[in-house]
């Protein structure tokens, strides 16, 4: 019945990290997959989630379904985090918000809805971008094109080349924009670079899809929204961008198995947000019917909490601040290290790129001598994940990517 069947070629991150959980080494280190691990390389359990969990099980009850859209609670904590509580297009009601099974989940609900009611337009990522972004949207029925991000000469972005690509897109293109901690680069646009951005998707009729599972990790919680909350005040064409926001907590609350994530669709106007929400809570009930209530309720608990608020704000902006400081650590290890070998190539791309990510420029051969000989994982396409770095791991970092680096 199923010998047709193509056996699965596995996923360039996920089944990297199970390969990693059947390492034998003892002095493995696992850089491949996004998931923040702490001093001791574990996940860590955040204080104030896990305050909230405490108070929620002694209120724990029955288990209904949950609405199609999800709790109302946690809709409206998404939009507040996201655009701000006294953004306009929040108190406007034009922003159809729903609870998702991860950001994946969002992304994919997204497609799903787009796909049924602008089924003539392409997607268009960038070069290069998360993996799965691809795979979801041509899974949705699209063609998926890229255009120009990364720089590979500079580390950093060539945002000419990406505005004269995008100045080019028809109109309805929808335009998968990473806003903050770019996967897999970590390279970020500036303000003023988005600032030339949204008025061009606003003249060409372009519909933003925008993936946010880094807040917090850039420059801050509410910095990180910059670009969000730009492109719902936008009036370049008179009108508001419609646009598309999915978004995780995956790695803002340490909640990835959780599956805590949400899709925002910025509307013109509140009656078009509700034949939105509409249409959309139909493609929830064909895809999974409901989300789950548990870790939903744990982020909307923190963060309608005002003291659990601010501990978990606490806690986040320390993780961002120690994954700069082990990227300096690491950029001065291995820079000692190339330079007593004569090499003076710029490493600066580990401090500039922000988030957790950074796109090291290493092939896929140095990438497999890097696991094979030495025991350290990153993803084949050059992308490590800074928040795997740890005090007693990052000088074994800078050693062996050194080894490598130098041998070829
Ligand atoms: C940009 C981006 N968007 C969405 C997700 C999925 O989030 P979630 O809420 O867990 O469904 C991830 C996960 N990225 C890491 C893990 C993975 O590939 O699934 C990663 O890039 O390693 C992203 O990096």
């Amino acid at each position: 019945m199923f010998q047709h069947i193509e056996p699965y070629a596995g996923d360039p991150i996920l089944t990297l990290n199970e390969a990693f959980g059947r390492d034998p080494r003892t002095d493995k280190i696992n850089l491949s997959i996004g998931i923040y691990f702490d001093d001791e390389g574990k996940l860590p359990v955040m204080a104030a989630v896990r305050a909230a969990e405490a108070q929620q099980l002694q209120a724990a009850g029955v288990r209904p379904y949950q609405p199609m859209e999800g709790a109302a609670n946690y809709r409206q904590a998404v939009q507040h985090l996201l655009f701000g509580a006294e953004h306009e297009a929040v108190k406007s009601g034009r922003i159809a918000t729903l609870q998702t099974i991860g950001g994946s989940g969002g992304l994919k609900v997204g497609a799903d809805f787009l796909k049924r009611w602008f089924p003539d337009s392409a997607v268009w990522v960038s070069d290069p971008t998360w993996d799965n972004h691809r795979a979801m949207f041509e899974g949705a029925g699209f063609k998926v094109g890229t255009y120009p991000y990364y720089d590979a000469a500079t580390g950093g972005l060539d945002f000419e080349a990406m505005l004269a690509a995008i100045e080019q897109l028809p109109a309805r293109s929808i335009v998968l924009l990473h806003a903050c901690c770019h996967n897999p680069s970590g390279v970020d646009l500036t303000h003023a670079q988005w600032a030339r951005l949204i008025p061009v998707i606003a003249r060409r009729g372009l519909i933003p899809y925008v993936d946010i599972a880094y807040q917090g990790f850039g420059d801050g919680i509410e910095e990180d929204a910059w670009a969000i909350r730009a492109l719902a005040a936008d009036r370049t064409a008179g009108t508001p961008i419609s646009f598309f926001v999915a978004s995780s907590f995956s790695k803002s609350f340490s909640l990835y198995g959780e599956r805590c994530g949400a899709l925002s669709v910025v509307c013109p106007d509140a009656a078009q947000a509700e034949l939105a929400l509409g249409q959309l809570r139909a493609t929830i009930r064909r895809n999974y019917s409901s989300p789950p209530t548990h870790g939903g309720q744990l982020v909307a608990r923190v963060l309608q909490t005002p003291a659990l608020r601010a501990q978990w704000a606490a806690e986040l902006d320390a993780m961002r601040v120690r994954i700069a400081a082990l990227r300096q650590r690491l950029h001065s290890g291995l820079g000692e290290r190339l330079r007593a070998a004569g090499d003076t190539r710029n490493i600066d791309y580990f401090i500039t790129q922000r988030g957790m990510f950074s796109y090291t420029g290493l092939s896929a051969t140095q990438v497999d001598r890097l696991r094979e000989e030495h025991a350290v994982y990153l993803v084949r396409s050059g992308r490590m994940c800074a928040a795997g770095l740890n005090p007693n791991n990052v000088d074994a970092v800078a050693a062996a990517l050194a080894t490598v680096m130098l041998k070829d």
